[in-house]
C-alpha cells in the first residue's frame, strides 16, 4: 500500500501564481472508494474566470508575442519536455492522487501518467515540427501571383474537461493549445481536479511564463460556463456529456467561437463465430470494465454470433468473476469505485430501468458483497436486450455491458450502427477482408480491429454523430488550435489594369 496521502491545499492558478479565488469558496474533495472528504479545492466564479482569461490573453499578446505565441517552436517545446520530465519525476504521487480523487485503480492511473507524460514530449515534437510547416506554397494557375500559408495559433483557449482521465483528458488539450502558441484557461471538473491542480505547481517550477497555463477549478455552471462564452476566449475545447456539450455550443455559437467536443459513446463491439473465445472475451471486458466503464469511448453494446453466444457468455461470466473488486490503491485492483455518490446512484437506476424494462442481469448489477463504503458496483453483463431499451440507448458510464447476438454481418453492422452516437467500434474475427468491411460499415470516428480500446497519442480520437466532432490528439489535435492564414502576393511589374487610367494631369 501506498504511503498515507497528503492532499496538497492549492488555491486557482492564474497569471504565473496561485490566487484566492474571488469569492473565496472552496468545494470539498471526496475519495469516492472511501467517501471520506480527504482535502478541498478552490471554486471559481466568473470573476476568476475574468482574471484568469485577461492573464492568457496578455500572454498571448505580450511583446508581440515574442515570448510565446510567436516563439520559435523549440521555445514551446522546451517547456512542454520540462513539464513532461516533472510529471515523469512526480508519477508516483501524481498517480496516488489520481486513485485518491477518482476511485480508479492505482495500476490505471500509473498508466495514465505514463500516457500523460508521452502527450507532452509528442507535443514538444509538434511544437518543433510547425515552424517547418509555415510559409508552405500554394501552386497557382498564374505568374504574377505567389501564396502561402501560416498557421497561428488561435489565440486563447478554452478548455473544459471531465473526470474520467482528470490529468489525461486536460493534457490532450493543454498540449496542443501549448504547441500550438495559444495561452490558455483549463477548467478540470470538479469531481477531479487534484493533479491538474498539481500541473499548475509543475508549471511554477519549470518558469513557464506567467498566464500561458492557467488552471481554474470549480463548478461547471459557476467557472465553466463562463468561460464558455467568453469574449476573449477565441476557441472552446471540451470533454465531457453531451448535454452539457451543447450548451457549450450554444454558448460558443454567441460568439461564433469554434468549439470541438468530445462527447459521450455508446460504442459496439461485434464479435463473429471465428474467434478465439478466450481471447476476444478479455477485449471485451476491458473495453468495458476499464476505468469502471467511465470511458467515453467504452465499447458498451456487445454482439455475438449465436453460433457462439452462449459460450462466450459463460466465459465472459467465468472472466467477469475474476476481476478483482477492491481499494484501488490495493495491488492488483482491477475495478475500484466510480466517481461519485451521483454517478453511483445513476448507474444502479440504469440497472434496475433494465431489469423493469425486462433485461436479464446475467451478472453483477449490485454492490459488491465485501466493501461496505465506497461507490462501488459489480461487473455487471446484461442480457435480453431490446434495442427499444434504455440501456441499449443511453450510455451508462459506469461498469455496465448489454449484449445481443445476430446471425449475419449485415444485421451485426445495423445494430452496431443503431445509436445516435459514434465515437468508437469493434470488430474481433479472424477474416481480416470481413473486418475491413466492417471497418468502413461502421459509423464512428474510431474503429478497433481484434481489439477494443488502445489509444494512442499519434492517431487521431473522436466522434461523430452525437459524440462531437473535431479530433484530438496526433497532427489533427493541434490543427484544432491553429487557424489559417492565406498570404497572397501580386509580383509583377505590370499595372494590374482593371481601371482606366486617370490622365497623368
Ligand atoms: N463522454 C465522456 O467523456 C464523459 C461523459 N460523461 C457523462 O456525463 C454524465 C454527467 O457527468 P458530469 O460530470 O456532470 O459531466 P459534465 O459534462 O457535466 O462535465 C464535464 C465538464 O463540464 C463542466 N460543465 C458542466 N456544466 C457546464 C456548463 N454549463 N458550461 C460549461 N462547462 C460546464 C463540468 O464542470 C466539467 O468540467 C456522466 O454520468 C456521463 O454519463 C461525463 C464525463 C465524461
Ligand atoms: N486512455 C485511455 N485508455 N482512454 C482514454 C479515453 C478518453 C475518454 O474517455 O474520453
Ligand atoms: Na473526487
Amino acid at each position: 500500500m501506498a504511503a498515507p496521502p497528503t492532499i496538497p491545499r492549492r488555491s486557482l492558478f492564474i497569471g504565473g501564481g496561485w490566487r484566492e479565488p474571488s469569492l473565496g469558496r472552496r468545494l470539498p474533495v471526496v475519495n469516492p472508494a472511501t467517501e471520506a472528504t480527504i482535502g478541498d479545492i478552490p471554486a471559481a466564479t466568473a470573476e476568476d474566470v475574468e482574471i484568469a482569461v485577461a492573464a492568457a490573453r496578455d500572454a498571448f499578446l505580450r511583446d508581440g508575442g515574442r515570448h510565446w505565441s510567436r516563439a520559435p517552436g523549440t521555445v514551446r517545446a522546451k517547456f512542454l519536455r520540462a513539464i513532461a520530465a516533472k510529471i515523469k519525476e512526480r508519477k508516483s504521487d501524481l498517480a496516488l492522487l489520481e486513485t485518491l480523487d477518482s476511485g480508479k485503480p492505482l495500476d490505471e492511473s500509473d498508466a495514465d501518467m505514463d500516457d500523460v507524460v508521452a502527450c507532452f514530449e509528442y507535443y514538444a515534437d509538434l511544437a518543433e515540427a510547425l515552424d517547418g510547416k509555415q510559409r508552405s506554397p500554394i501552386s497557382l494557375p498564374m505568374e504574377n501571383f505567389k501564396s502561402y500559408v501560416l498557421k497561428e495559433p488561435i489565440g486563447v483557449a478554452g478548455l473544459i474537461t471531465a473526470w474520467n482521465y482528470p490529468l489525461l483528458m486536460a493534457t490532450w488539450k493543454v498540449t496542443p493549445s501549448l504547441a500550438a502558441g495559444c495561452t490558455a484557461v483549463l477548467k478540470p471538473s470538479e469531481l477531479a481536479s487534484l493533479t491538474c491542480l498539481e500541473l499548475g505547481a509543475i508549471c511554477i517550477e519549470v518558469g513557464l511564463p506567467p498566464g500561458v497555463l492557467n488552471i481554474i477549478t470549480g463548478l461547471g455552471p459557476e467557472a465553466g460556463a463562463p468561460l464558455s462564452s467568453h469574449p476573449h476566449v477565441d476557441k472552446v475545447a471540451f470533454t465531457g456529456s453531451t448535454e452539457t456539450g451543447k450548451r457549450i455550443m450554444t454558448a460558443a455559437a454567441q460568439m461564433v467561437k469554434p468549439v470541438s467536443l468530445e462527447l459521450g459513446g455508446k460504442s459496439p463491439l461485434i464479435v463473429f463465430d471465428d474467434v478465439d473465445i478466450d481471447k476476444a472475451v478479455e477485449w471485451a471486458i476491458f473495453g468495458i470494465f476499464l476505468n469502471a466503464g467511465q470511458v467515453c469511448s467504452a465499447t458498451s453494446r456487445l454482439l455475438l454470433h449465436e453460433k457462439i453466444a452462449k459460450q462466450f457468455l459463460d466465459r465472459l461470466v467465468a472472466w467477469a468473476k475474476n476481476i478483482k473488486i477492491s481499494d484501488p490503491l490495493e495491488k492488483g485492483c482491477r475495478l475500484g469505485s466510480v466517481i461519485s455518490e451521483g454517478q453511483y446512484e445513476k448507474i444502479k437506476k440504469f440497472i434496475s430501468t433494465a431489469r423493469s424494462e425486462g433485461a436479464t442481469i446475467l451478472y453483477g448489477g449490485a454492490r459488491p458483497q465485501h466493501l461496505r463504503r465506497g461507490f462501488f458496483i459489480e461487473p455487471t453483463i446484461i442480457t435480453d436486450v431490446s434495442t427499444s431499451m434504455q440501456i441499449w440507448r443511453e450510455e451508462v458510464f459506469g461498469p455496465v455491458l448489454c449484449v445481443k447476438e445476430f446471425r449475419t454481418e449485415s444485421e451485426a453492422v445495423e445494430l452496431a450502427n443503431d445509436t445516435h452516437y459514434g465515437l468508437g467500434g469493434a470488430v474481433i474475427s479472424n477474416d481480416q477482408e470481413r473486418c475491413e468491411r466492417i471497418t468502413k460499415a461502421l459509423h464512428s470516428g474510431i474503429v478497433w480491429i481484434n481489439c477494443s480500446q488502445p489509444t494512442l497519442v499519434q492517431a487521431p480520437w473522436g466522434g461523430n454523430k452525437r459524440s462531437g466532432f473535431g479530433r484530438e490528439l496526433g497532427e489533427w489535435g493541434l490543427e484544432n488550435y491553429l487557424t489559417v492564414k492565406q498570404v497572397t502576393k501580386y509580383c509583377s511589374d505590370e499595372q494590374w489594369g482593371w481601371y482606366q487610367p486617370p490622365s497623368k494631369l
